[in-house]
């Protein structure tokens, strides 16, 4: 799928090209990245990617696991209880990254990507998705829209020359 971007406006995903203008829902996102023995996340840094659930909008999508803020939630404290509910662990600090608002045909939603180097706990995938560490070029695919801005920025703040990931070989996502 392709996606075009508008200055200063949101990512607008195919079939969303016109509609009124909805307010966004929030979702706190976070990007796991492993860091080497010093410490230091490296252009070869491994970061996670989890697939969406059956059932859900995009299902089998990539995506990096997150999810939508509940009323009173900071983003912090939102991503904290989603990842302990999706995939089991309990995050250390969560470090704001980027920002950046997709609007979907289902939804415009403004997503709040947070760095995470530490957490605790074995990962279960909670609600049947499936988990793989990933360096640029990501290997699996397809990858949900609002997660192809995401490789971009790694590959900047890296130096990636080249793509990011393998365009999706199947046809439009099932709603679910
Ligand atoms: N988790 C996550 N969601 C993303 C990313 N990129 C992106 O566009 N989204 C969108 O953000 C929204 C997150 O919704 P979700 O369905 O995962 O959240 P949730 O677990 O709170 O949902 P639910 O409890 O209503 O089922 C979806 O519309 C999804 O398509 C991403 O990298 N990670």
């Amino acid at each position: 799928m392709t996606a075009s971007t508008q200055d200063d406006g949101p990512l607008v995903v195919p079939g969303a090209e016109g509609l009124p203008v909805r307010e966004p829902v929030h979702v706190a996102v976070g990007v796991l990245i492993e860091r080497d023995a010093d410490g230091h996340e490296h252009a070869d840094s491994r970061f996670l990617l989890t697939s969406r659930p059956a059932g859900k909008v995009y299902a089998g999508y990539w995506e990096f696991p997150g999810g939508k803020l509940e009323a009173g939630e900071s983003v912090e404290q939102a991503l904290r209880r989603e990842l302990q509910e999706e995939i089991g662990i309990h995050i250390g600090a969560a470090h704001a990254w980027r920002e950046i608002e997709v609007d979907y045909p289902h939804a415009r939603v403004r997503l709040h990507f947070c760095k995470v180097f530490d957490w605790t706990g074995e990962f279960q995938m909670r609600e049947a998705q499936t988990m793989a560490w990933q360096r640029l070029p990501v290997e699996v695919e397809p990858v949900l829209p609002g997660t192809v801005p995401v490789l971009q920025w790694l590959a900047e703040e890296r130096g990636h020359q080249g793509v990011t990931h393998r365009q999706p070989s199947a046809g439009p996502p099932q709603a679910g």
